[in-house]
């Protein structure tokens, strides 16, 4: 372990105890229900349909996000070193991480196609020319004192990015929307300072140097927390079904600085603050919404807003000045000289009799483009018929789209059944004990039988929900097995059912006094009274019927 002596001035390299550095805990938090609305009532966005709150009508909010994406690939942008998530520290640290003079950097050929394929995918232009440049700054877990980085002729521009907003009483309502997409560049991450308040010593941990990351620039579209939220998962998802990044936001894979500026309509841009490294979608939202209501309290107030960086201090919910008050940060770019510019090529520009592994077509890149997360709606929308917000909620959660694939692919039951049992039942349990899908109890094949015992009409859907419950506790036993073992099986004996409707009419006579006076809930009452004596094994359609005979004779 490197060790950083005395933050912000002095580091010296010293190997301490591999076991005596902790990695600080990413806040964590649900994302799942990042659509719903995350605002608290005291912090509501500007955007949202509620009433504004007193001053807010004079004020209109802008957010553009900087988003960097940790690139999916085995080794580093510039080095061969690994690239791997919580391996021991300084284990993944090749000379050039470190900037030991006289290495060079070597690009790594999938970083660059990751960037073409996600600029393609955002509907942006790729440059086919594209530099790279230093970015100086000092810190002790950047080594050679700048970034690589492309700021004068990024690999990809102009792009756009649509995302729905959930609306509407029920939220049930998907306004889409859509954020345009300044640019993608290619740069390199930092490394990790490690703070050890106790000690007073900051550790710094090389493995993360050095590797590959996009950094997908909005431009000041957005105009709440929930909007940045929406348009955050979106990528995310866009992202994860690329390939080109995880994006798992806990891991430090997905990290977002949310700049935000408030103004009068019609007036130009506010002043803008820049909170850094919001790593969970749910703190984003929060961040943001409360950077917006501060910063219109402070102006209200006659204050002024300070173009300043500014953290968000998730536990207490507010968001911090960082660094002082001292205008923008002079980053001395320069050319990169030790790369030369990046050229890439399409059909039109391919040399005659080109090596394949020596150029990076994008033509090529475009035709492996997937499925991508609109498009996935769309179909589920048209294939299942299933409303375009479960479609959301199936891609939102991971692995549960899968999982409602998988499902479908075993049972005869309808896709609307299905869609139901996931995303109400299924979905339900899961959430009611905070359980990932990949954490279920309940296997897609043993939903798809009960779901067959149901299409067949073996069980009653009450019936359904009981041996639901029972595979839920893990037993090993498979729906059959839980619905003989309970004799579950629907009651197919007319006769016996008939006469438990008549036993149950004379046991309950003011029941059936309220129904011959026309009030029409009488019924439900009585059939629920059968279906609980039968323990929930007569088809309640056929109670139904059966009292309604008796009645009407
Ligand atoms: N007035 C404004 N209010 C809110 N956001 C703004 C405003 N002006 C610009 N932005 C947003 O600020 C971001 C600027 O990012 P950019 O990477 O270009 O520069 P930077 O923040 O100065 O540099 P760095 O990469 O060092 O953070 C963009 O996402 C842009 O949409
Ligand atoms: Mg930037
Ligand atoms: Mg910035």
């Amino acid at each position: 372990m490197l060790r950083w002596v005395g933050r912000g001035r002095l580091w010296t390299f010293a190997r301490v105890d591999g076991g005596s550095c902790h990695r600080r805990e990413a806040p964590t938090g649900s994302t799942s229900n990042w659509i719903r609305g995350q605002s608290s009532v005291a912090q509501q966005p500007l955007c949202m349909t509620q009433k504004p709150r007193k001053g807010e009508h004079k004020w209109a909010a802008v957010v553009g996000l900087e988003i960097h994406a940790q690139i999916s690939s085995n080794s580093k942008l510039f080095s061969g070193s690994q690239v791997r998530f919580s391996a021991p520290p300084n284990s993944l640290v090749s000379f050039f991480d470190a900037s030991l003079p006289g290495t060079l950097p070597v690009l790594n050929r999938r970083c660059v196609e990751a960037a073409v394929m996600t600029g393609l995918a955002l509907n942006c232009h790729i440059n086919k020319k594209s530099l790279f440049d230093r970015k100086h700054y000092f810190y002790a877990d950047l080594p050679a004192g700048y970034q690589i980085t492309q700021q004068r002729l990024p690999i990809a521009v102009n792009g756009s990015l649509t995302y729905g907003v959930c609306a509407g009483k029920k939220q049930s309502q998907v306004i889409p929307k859509t954020v345009r997409i300044k640019q993608i560049q290619l740069e390199q991450d930092s490394g990790k300072s490690l703070h050890d308040d106790l000690r007073s010593q900051t550790l710094i941990d090389l493995n993360r140097a050095g590797v590959g990351l996009l950094e997908v620039v909005l431009e000041p579209d957005l105009s709440c927390g929930e909007e940045a939220a929406t348009a955050v998962r979106e990528l995310q998802l866009i992202l994860q079904a690329l390939g080109t990044s995880q994006a798992n936001m806990a891991e430090g894979q997905l990290r977002v600085d949310a700049n935000i500026s408030v103004h009068h309509p019609g007036e130009p841009l506010g002043v803008r603050t820049e909170v850094k490294n919001l790593n969970s979608i749910r703190f984003l939202a929060k961040a943001i919404d409360y950077e917006i209501q501060r910063q219109i309290n402070e102006l209200e107030n006659g204050g002024e807003i300070l173009n300043e960086t500014r953290s968000f201090h998730y536990q207490l919910g507010c968001t911090m000045s960082m660094r002082d008050k001292e205008g923008k940060q002079d980053y001395r770019f320069m050319p990169e000289p030790n790369l030369p510019p990046l050229v890439l090529y399409d059909a039109t520009s391919l040399p005659a009799g080109a090596d394949p592994q020596q150029v990076i077509n994008i033509d090529q890149i475009r035709e492996t483009l997937p499925e991508l997360p609109s498009v996935t709606r769309e179909r589920l929308v048209q294939q299942y018929g299933m409303l375009l917000e479960h479609s959301f909620t199936l891609l939102n959660e991971v692995g549960l789209l899968e999982f409602f694939q998988n499902v479908i692919k075993e049972t005869r039951a309808e896709p609307k059944k299905v869609t139901s049992w996931v995303l109400n039942t299924f979905l339900g349990y899961l959430k009611q004990q905070n359980l990932a899908v990949s954490e279920s109890p309940v296997t897609p094949s043993a939903l798809a039988e009960l779901l067959d015992l149901l299409d067949s009409r073996t069980i009653s859907s009450a019936a359904a929900k009981q041996v639901f419950e029972e595979l839920w506790k893990r037993e090993g036993k498979t729906p059959g097995q839980i619905v003989s073992e309970k004799q579950l099986e629907l009651m197919e004996d007319r006769g016996a059912l008939e006469q438990l409707c008549h036993s149950m009419m004379e046991a309950h006579p003011q029941v059936v006094m309220d129904l011959k006076k026309g009030n029409p809930r009488a019924i439900n009452k009585l059939i629920g009274l059968v279906r609980k004596a039968t323990q929930s094994r007569a088809d309640p359609a056929m109670i139904k019927e059966i009292l309604e005979k008796k009645l009407s004779s």
